[in-house]
């Protein structure tokens, strides 16, 4: 096979790893399946209230932001919990802050909303 070859052959085995992935967090974690839920209802309310194309890539980039921090974060708790099962501080301390990163992209998407459905609402 050649270089080419087998470079898109890897490329195309990581996206069936990606995915798999994908597929567990959706399945297993809660807060990934709350977050697609919330997704799916501003991608409703964008087309209902027919927002403009740069709402629209805000939206979408808010929802890209939050739900790849969580996964990231769903990575680090793993981790946390492979590495080290028992109750430990420092475990304590590296899941809060990977919890914190999450916190500040849901901040981000919620004043986001806020200024695209704020003025077409009140
Ligand atoms: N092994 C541990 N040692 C110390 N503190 C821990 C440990 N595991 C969890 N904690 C504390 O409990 C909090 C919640 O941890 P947990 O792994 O249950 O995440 P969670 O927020 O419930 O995750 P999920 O996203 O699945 O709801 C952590 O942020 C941390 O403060």
């Amino acid at each position: 096979m050649s270089e080419k070859e087998s470079f898109f052959k890897n490329r195309l085995k990581s996206v069936g790893f990606a995915f798999k992935g994908l597929v567990i967090l959706i399945k297993t974690e809660n807060s990934i399946k709350l977050q697609l839920g919330i997704a799916i209802l501003v991608t409703l309310a964008g087309v209902y209230f027919n927002i403009s194309k740069t709402e629209w890539l805000f939206q979408i980039a808010m929802i890209g932001l939050v739900m790849s921090v969580e996964g990231l974060n769903t990575a680090v708790e793993h981790l946390a919990d492979f590495i080290h099962p028992e109750h430990h501080q420092k475990i304590g301390l590296i899941k809060d802050v990977a919890a914190g990163a999450v916190f500040i992209a849901s901040i981000m998407a919620v004043i986001t909303a806020i200024i695209i459905y704020f003025p077409k609402i009140f």
